[in-house]
């Protein structure tokens, strides 16, 4: 990877399989490219989850944020463009992690994915998920992501710091740098879809309650809360509104 550091930020060099990757599910997907939200939410869960398996050995996982949920805020900015951020108070990742997670094809077999789904663009919908490859179709509704993410706390990474990790949709690079809002996710991860032009459809709260209950049928073991009014940072103490799943 080559890595040249610029004004503070780590600019990257992704690895050729994901600029491939990458234009592979946006293609395969688009007709349904509702799944960005399923898959998102499904990444949340499964962080949630490895918390929760996590806290049963390392209790201090837990310190930093007491809840486990997910919330989703759909924000229009000024100049009329859109966001949309999902934030988990799951496990969390170390900037490591997220150069290897999101930045690099770390996941074993992906290479056999991609020559499978290059050939046959049927049935990816489901292989994404398999893969763990859901964060690429974020790149169907947004034409730039940023994930910030503050790890849990642990005996091995007592002081964890935020950080961004941040990617145009066709961009062969992607920046990684500390988040200069600080820890403000007490733990966890928060992503934020630039959605482009023609995804203003997915910043309807009810566009998102349908999608949430739509997909709800895989089993999200943690509320999901909708915030639709302009919040500049999500609050710690998530109101208590019902959850919409
Ligand atoms: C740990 O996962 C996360 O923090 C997380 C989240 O809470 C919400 C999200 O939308 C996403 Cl994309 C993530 C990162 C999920 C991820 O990419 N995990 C992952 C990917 C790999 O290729 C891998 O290979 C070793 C391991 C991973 O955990």
């Amino acid at each position: 990877l080559s890595v040249f550091a610029q004004d503070g930020k780590e600019k990257h060099a992704y690895q050729s399989d994901v600029a491939r990757l990458r234009k592979i599910v946006i293609n395969s997907l688009y007709s349904h490219r509702d799944v960005f939200l399923r898959e998102l939410i499904s990444n949340a869960n499964d962080a949630l989850e490895k918390l929760r398996l996590t806290s049963l050995t390392e209790p201090d996982v837990l310190t930093g944020a007491e809840q486990m949920n997910i919330t989703i805020q759909a924000t229009r900015d000024e100049d009329g463009s859109g966001r949309i951020i999902i934030t988990d108070t799951g496990i969390g990742m170390t900037a490591d992690e997220l150069t290897n997670n999101l930045g690099t094809l770390a996941k074993s077999g992906t290479s056999e994915f991609l020559s499978r789904a290059e050939s046959d663009t049927s049935g990816n919908g489901n292989l994404i998920g398999a893969f763990g490859l859901g964060f690429y179709s974020s790149f169907l509704v947004a034409d730039r992501v940023q994930v910030a993410s503050l790890a849990a706390k642990s005996s091995k990474n007592p002081d964890p710091k935020q950080y961004v990790f941040s990617s145009g949709a066709d961009e062969n690079s992607f920046d990684i740098f500390t988040d200069p809002r600080g820890n403000t996710l007490g733990r966890g991860t928060e992503i934020t879809l630039f959605l482009k032009g023609d995804a203003g459809e997915y910043l309807e709260e009810k566009t998102i309650k349908d999608l949430v209950n739509k997909h709800s049928s895989f089993s999200t073991a943690f509320p999901i809360y909708l915030l639709t009014h302009r919040v500049e940072m999500v609050p710690k103490e998530v109101p208590e509104e019902e959850p919409v799943a």
